[in-house]
């Protein structure tokens, strides 16, 4: 517990009030300047035109643009006597414009309460008024310009949006010496992914209306706003205890417009949880496998949907065969109307697929029972999806020990519900438990519910719901693969390895970077290491070019077969089941592993070399 310290900032005011301090008629953040901001173009060809009428429009235009670059500079002025740091104004002065930072001493920081793949979230206290708030730390590198366009992306979506089912940014902890920032929010007691991962809570049909609509409202005025969240999942939406939803996190969020609609990327997007996620990064199994699960769930797409679609590389998504939507037989024990409007927003067909506008006026919310209100939800413990995490890895340990001490080594069982899954009591029993290194991956709550997987006890845990699998005959698809050979053939693609891993919500591993630059979350930071900012970069912008892979590439050839160009060696057809042999994954999960391991370290060394370089 302590006070985040720092030395230029301006305090808070009212309790409940925003405590930002806007200056006069503060403007829109503008998101098409952010790029072009500091681009001042200077066209030579002006002055040594002939052309009097040009010549004087050139003039004119230099005027403008040397007015422009003074206008600027003042702006750029003000920021900095308003406290900011320069390394945020001079790449994205929009993010704070109208805006002065806050007080790090106005807050006293407590326990951490959440932690994403590109943040810590803590709770806080705010010092004048002994509210609870929510400080997010973001992870970026303010040495890289780009680092920094995409933390202040979330930040310049977060101030264009203003509604109550929306998480609302009330101001930006920083100093001018500062290197770090923290976002200020509300406190929210619950994310939805701690509470239904809880065996105790059930929700009626009235409550569940009730997140339900509250959802749909903030997602209708996103949508309004031309802003796409791109990464709805429970941990991302927040409850407190007077039955208020919002939704947050906006860090993969994007504005469409008409110039930007079809280049956003594909590439975003929670897949079905951190090891799928650090999984993904290898021979991209995993897009392939939670396709088809989708497939299984919602029926494939019809013929017609394969030959309209523009989609690039869409047909390479292709199943061999058709599958009928299971959703109904699924979904059985909900209401008609619910099972309906589940249909439509998931339809596989964008035309058909439903909005949250219509959403909201679909037959499920017309009819009984309705939603209840807010207020009458129960009050619960605080409960997040950290705390669920928690719990599985306790389980995951527990099941582990349990199936060494019956002498089952390593193979994998699966529990036979969440329910049975020790709640966080039962957890401390569990304190003195040996730390098994190869119990690492965190798994998502609801991953158990609805997917239904294995637990998994080691980094190529997963793959034994892969084997499983090949006793089911519908699990049917060809899937083609090359499988790296030898080590040596591997490395050459490591740190492509090793940046995509990281760049796919590793947390394991950005943890160990994390460390190794010796950040500690109760100071603020004025250094992160770019590894994984890089990779952060290349995510959040939509581009690759962080990761040094082309996963455009990947598919390219149908149907449901995967392409890894980068791993130029033996290529291997497997008919039947979408399945690996388990033996060999494990080998190639442990190398890759191995190898980014080693190309990690290898980038801090060479990193720490041009440091010292620097300094002498
Ligand atoms: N305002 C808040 N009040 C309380 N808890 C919060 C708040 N905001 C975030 N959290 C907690 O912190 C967790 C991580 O926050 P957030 O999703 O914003 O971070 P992230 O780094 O973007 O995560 P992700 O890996 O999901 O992208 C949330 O799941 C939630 O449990």
């Amino acid at each position: 517990m302590g006070c985040i310290s720092s030395k230029n900032a301006s305090c808070l005011t009212d309790q409940g009030a925003s405590p930002v301090h806007h200056r006069e008629n503060s403007p829109e953040p503008d998101f098409s300047s952010l790029n072009q901001q500091h681009r001042v173009f200077v066209d030579h060809s002006l002055g040594a035109s002939h052309n009097n009428r040009r010549s004087r429009k050139s003039k004119r235009l230099g005027v403008s643009l040397l007015s422009g670059l003074s206008a600027h500079r003042n702006v750029e002025a003000e920021q900095a006597a308003a406290g900011w740091p320069s390394w945020l104004f001079s790449v994205a002065s929009e993010v704070v414009e109208g805006w002065v930072p806050l007080k790090a001493e106005a807050f006293q920081k407590l326990e951490k309460i959440g932690q994403g793949t590109y943040s810590s979230v803590f709770r806080a206290r705010e010092v004048e008024t002994g509210r609870m708030v929510a400080l997010k730390k973001v992870k970026f590198d303010s040495l890289q310009p780009e680092s920094i366009r995409f933390m202040a992306r979330e930040i310049l979506i977060l101030r264009k949006l203003n509604h109550p089912n929306i998480m609302k940014l009330e101001g930006i902890v920083t100093s001018r010496a500062s290197r770090s920032i923290y976002l200020l929010f509300e406190y929210m007691e619950h994310d939805l992914s701690g509470l239904s991962s809880n065996p105790d809570i059930r929700f009626t049909e009235s409550q569940i209306k009730c997140y339900m609509q509250q959802l749909l409202w903030g997602l209708e005025h996103c949508h309004m706003q031309g802003v796409i969240h791109r990464d709805i999942k429970a941990s991302n939406i927040l409850v407190n205890n007077k039955g208020v939803l919002k939704v947050g996190d906006f860090g993969l969020a994007n504005v469409v417009t008409a110039k930007n609609k079809h280049q956003l990327t594909s590439r975003v997007v929670t897949l079905w949880g951190l090891l799928a996620m650090e999984c993904q990064s290898i021979c991209g199994v995993w897009d392939i496998e939670q396709l088809h699960k989708i497939y299984k769930l919602c029926g494939s797409p019809p013929d017609s949907f394969w030959r309209k679609t523009w989609l690039p590389h869409a047909t390479s998504f292709r199943p061999q065969h058709t599958y009928e939507a299971t959703l109904r037989e699924r979904c059985r024990e909900l209401p008609t109307s619910g099972v309906s409007l589940l249909e439509t927003l998931l339809s596989m067909e964008p035309y058909k697929r439903g909005t949250a506008s219509s959403a909201l006026n679909s037959e499920y919310f017309l009819t009984t029972p309705y939603a209840c209100d807010p207020s009458s939800l129960p009050k619960y413990p605080p409960n997040k999806e950290m705390d669920a995490k928690y719990r599985d890895d306790m389980c995951r340990k527990r099941a582990n020990l349990k199936l060494r001490d019956s002498g089952v080594g390593r193979k994998h069982k699966r529990p036979n519900s969440y329910a049975k899954l020790p709640i966080r009591q039962d957890t401390f029993e569990d304190k003195n438990m040996r730390n098994d290194a190869s119990i690492t991956s965190t798994t998502h709550g609801n991953y158990y519910k609805f997917s239904d997987p294995p637990v998994t006890t080691g980094p190529a845990g997963g793959f034994v719901w892969a084997v499983k699998r090949r006793k089911h005959p519908d699990n049917i698809s060809t899937l083609t693969y090359y499988q790296p050979s030898s080590r040596s053939q591997l490395s050459e693609t490591s740190v492509a390895f090793a940046k995509n891993a990281f760049g796919l919500n590793s947390n394991l591993h950005n943890d160990s970077v994390w460390e190794v630059q010796g950040d500690n979350d109760d100071q603020i930071v004025d250094d992160v290491p770019s590894e994984g900012k890089l990779s952060r970069i290349g995510e959040r912008q939509g581009s690759l070019n962080g990761c040094g892979l082309d996963f455009s590439q990947r598919y390219k050839d149908s149907p449901v077969k995967i392409n890894l160009e980068h791993l130029q060696s033996g290529k291997q057809s497997i008919s039947g089941p979408l399945i690996f042999k388990s033996s060999k994954i494990d080998e190639i999960l442990q190398r890759n592993e191995s190898n980014i391991r080693q190309a990690v370290r290898k980038f801090h060394f060479q990193r720490g070399k041009k440091i010292l370089i620097t300094q002498e």
